[in-house]
């Protein structure tokens, strides 16, 4: 049964053969092998790791939970320079010291309400494209299926994809004998959801026993450190014991605004002083996160894509770091793109999938965005699933992705 049936619950036609030529997905994954410059980049990079493990005592600070200053101690503002060993000023804060947060167990309704309130400005567009495209609909001839295509390009689902699904249309039509307005439609949608059901991506997040990490990359601006700090705070909910990692230590701002994710949901943060090396917090934060029997490990890491080099040497360098200690770590790492780029995304996500290699998506601003086609997109063309979606900005506004909800969401106004 296709996730049309599933979702819909009505029944369809036979489905014409699935067309799963291996072309229609340009995107070619294996530029992430490892080609011999990586190989040659890590013998690199193993020298300045051993540096980090010999020489630095990587700078960390715990937020005092009262302190409204800075985060960076005056004890830390005098060390000189952070390879440098320096005071340990960790401390572990108390869990009664920790802000309580309030606890709102969400039903499934409250959740599914809150995709469709998210994905109203998108199903708007989707809809009002497709209602025009219908509105115009004489017969189903050659310039029928090039106006469809331009329609599905318009509305986010990219070429690449519109192509396909008008190719399997063509089939389709023909197949279930679809001559009206409302055999057209329903065909084109049920073609859409059952392509997008058919990607057999898993969703949910890998945990693993006893310490999961997860690696969030993503350009800036996207919101990274939002969707951390909202993770943060429901797996503390869950009663996990919930470590951040500040590895951001580029942008000016980026440690504080952590911080201050870390302080509202709760829960731990190691930070490194501004410019220090990344990796050392990372290295720091894995250490912590092991001797002192963390739950799980939330990495932030700066993203900066005009830098493709120093980008790609900094995330193998974390790798490197994480994987010493924990051999199948990190075990999420997760792109977020901001759905309000809409194609853009895409780009930016062949452009990390050649510099790490990515377990999931983040979608975020769905909730502002008229463009979560996107996301049909990229399950069908980067073959990466999307795993959570942002739907706010607020501290509970982030949902594990369900497909279902998602197309329930999306086509409810055209059925
Ligand atoms: N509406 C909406 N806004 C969001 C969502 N997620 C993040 N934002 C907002 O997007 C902006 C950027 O988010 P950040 O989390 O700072 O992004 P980032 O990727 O960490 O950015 P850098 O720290 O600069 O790398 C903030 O104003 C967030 O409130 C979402 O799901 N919906």
């Amino acid at each position: 049964m296709g996730l049309f049936d599933k979702i819909f619950g009505k029944k369809i036609e036979e489905q014409i053969e699935e067309n799963q030529s291996a072309d229609i997905f340009k995107f070619d994954l294996e530029d992430l092998d490892e080609s011999a410059e990586t190989v040659a980049l890590d013998a690199e990079l193993q020298s300045e790791v051993e540096i980090v493990e010999e020489v630095s005592e990587p700078v960390h600070a715990t937020l005092d939970v009262a302190a409204e200053q800075s985060i960076i101690s005056p004890e830390l503002e005098k060390s000189v320079d952070p390879v440098v060993a320096v005071p340990d000023l960790t401390e572990i804060r108390e869990v009664e010291e920790i802000e309580p947060v309030v606890v709102v167990e969400e039903t499934p309704e409250e959740i599914e309400t809150k995709y469709e309130k998210s994905l109203k400005k998108t199903s708007k567009s989707f809809g009002a494209r497709f209602n025009e495209f219908l509105a115009n609909f004489r017969s189903v001839d050659e310039e029928f299926f090039e106006d469809l295509e331009d329609t599905l390009i318009m509305s986010d689902v990219g070429v690449d994809v519109a192509t396909q699904l008008t190719e399997d249309l063509r089939h389709e039509v023909k197949l279930q004998n679809a001559k009206s307005k409302d055999d057209v439609k329903r065909v084109i949608i049920e073609r859409m959801v059952d392509n997008f059901g058919e990607s057999g991506l898993a969703t949910e997040l890998l945990m693993h026993d006893p310490l999961t990490v997860m690696m969030f990359v993503g350009v800036n601006g996207v919101g990274k450190t939002t969707t951390i700090g909202k993770l943060a705070n429901r797996f503390n909910l869950q009663g996990k014991k919930v470590l951040l990692a500040a590895a951001d230590t580029f942008r000016a701002g980026a440690t504080d605004q952590l911080v201050e994710w870390s302080r509202r949901s709760g829960v731990e943060i190691v930070v490194g002083k501004e410019k220090s090396d990344p990796a050392s917090v990372v290295f720091d934060a894995v250490k912590r996160a092991q001797t002192e029997q963390f739950d799980i490990l939330l990495i932030d890491t700066a993203g900066r894509l005009q830098n493709k080099d120093n980008l790609m040497k900094e995330l193998e360098k974390m790798g490197k770091i994480i994987k010493r200690e924990i051999p199948d770590a990190p075990h999420e790492t997760l792109l977020a793109l901001d759905a309000t780029t809409g194609q853009n995304a895409i780009s930016q996500a062949k452009e990390f999938s050649k510099v790490t290699s990515l377990t999931g998506i983040v979608l975020t601003k769905l909730d502002g965005s008229a463009k979560g086609g996107i996301i049909l997109t990229i399950q069908q063309v980067l073959k990466i699933p999307v795993k959570l979606v942002g739907l706010g900005e607020g501290m509970t506004d982030l949902e594990n992705f369900d497909e279902a909800l998602f197309v329930k969401g999306l086509f409810q106004d055209l059925i």
